[in-house]
């Protein structure tokens, strides 16, 4: 497949993830508000105690509304976080409604980013079988969408960082990602090198990236509520290939990943900057832009990394001049279904090759003596 001829695919996911975006604004405001007026905002737990809210299924449905209708629901393969279990609760009828109506008011604005919209409001079955089509387990051929409606639903529910994630696999390659990430502090003008905030710039919140695999190119655009943008700007990883100069990220959760280890390693390296904290693949977004150089991910080894909390992070990343491994040096694995499987202990996104390289070194030389 000509990764050229994927422009409609490209500049729907652009879109969907901008319109489902503008969904998440919503949700998280009101999730801001005393639990009696937020609208059935609430947030549920789900069996592994992780949070999930009306955003969560309410993205879901959209971006299978749209992806069914532009390419037809037959032969439609979506990877995708969420599923309708506990949507379809008779005590979840107040949360479907939630989602049903936080889906529809989205919808209803669909034409001014340039997607279909329904003749008519989607009634609750519409939206149960947008969410529930969202079941294929991918694999090693053909080709599949893969959503993270929510990536970071911890930061979601806290205000913080969060991200909307869409990316295209086919035959085990990702050729598409798309970020949408709507409390991302982006800088306004004068911005020809990616998204790099110099004291004397204005910010502004919100952004959308993207990258089609082999342009060597990852784009930006601001996020806006009216709307789909006019403006996109180019963006570039950061050269620094000095540890000492680099400013290293990893996950806020402490469960998620071994901060002991990455501070070590960061210390061994000479790392001076503090550590960026950040939910979600806002990471990814951050090295993409030029805003750091390292994310470092060291889950349990018991943990299974997910496709969908990767793919559309790394191509952005690697488009934009980035390199992204496992700790072993490893491209990702994207084509054994659900999880990368075979990922040797970690993940390593950098802004370059040569940085690259000295973290891994650092890793090798790091594992024997911690306690991991
Ligand atoms: N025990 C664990 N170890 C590592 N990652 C985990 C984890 N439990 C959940 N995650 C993943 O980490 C993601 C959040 O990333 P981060 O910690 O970098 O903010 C979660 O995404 P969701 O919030 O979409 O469920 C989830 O997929
Ligand atoms: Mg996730």
């Amino acid at each position: 497949m000509e990764v050229e001829s994927l422009a409609t695919e490209m500049e729907t996911a652009v879109r969907v993830v901008h319109l489902a975006s503008s969904l998440c604004v919503k949700v998280q405001e009101k999730l801001r508000l005393p639990s009696s007026t937020n609208g059935g905002g609430d947030v549920k737990s789900k069996d592994d105690d992780s949070p999930v809210t009306v955003a969560d299924w309410g993205v879901q449905a959209i971006v299978s509304w749209v992806l069914a209708e532009v390419f037809g629901s037959h032969n439609l393969s979506i990877i995708a976080e969420e599923d309708t279990e506990s949507l379809t609760k008779s005590e979840s009828v107040i949360l479907l409604g939630a989602v049903s109506n936080a889906v529809n008011e989205a919808l209803s604005e669909a034409h001014k980013y340039g997607l279909p919209k329904p003749d008519k409001p989607l009634g609750s079955d519409d939206i149960l079988k947008a969410i529930g089509r969202c079941n294929s387990t991918g694999g090693p051929k053909g080709r599949h969408w893969v959503l993270d409606p929510v990536d970071g639903t911890l930061g979601f529910v806290r205000g913080d960082q969060y991200a909307v994630a869409l990316a295209l696999i086919e035959d085990g390659k990702v050729l598409l990602g798309v970020l949408g990430c709507p409390n991302y502090p982006v800088k306004k003008e004068g911005l020809s090198n990616g998204c790099n905030q110099t004291e004397s710039g204005s910010v502004s919140k919100g952004c959308v990236m993207y990258a089609k695999r082999g342009s060597g190119q990852a784009w930006m655009q601001p996020l806006h509520p009216g709307g789909y943008p006019e403006s996109a700007r180019l963006l570039t990883a950061s050269t620094v290939d000095d540890p000492v100069l680099a400013t290293v990220c990893e996950p806020v959760e402490r469960a998620n990943s071994n901060h002991l280890f990455t501070a070590g390693l960061a210390n061994s390296m000479g790392v001076r900057k503090q550590t960026m904290r950040v939910y979600s693949m806002v990471k990814y977004a951050a090295i993409a832009c030029g805003d750091a150089e390292v994310f470092m991910k060291f889950a349990q080894s018991s943990y299974k990394e997910k496709i969908w909390d990767h793919a559309a992070g790394v191509v952005i990343v690697e488009e934009a001049g980035g390199v992204v491994t496992d700790a072993g040096g490893r491209k990702l694995d994207f084509s054994k279904g659900v999880y990368l499987e075979g990922l040797d202990r970690g993940i390593i996104a950098c802004s370059n090759q040569v940085l690259h390289d000295k973290i891994i070194g650092a890793v090798y030389a790091s594992w024997e003596s911690s306690s991991l």
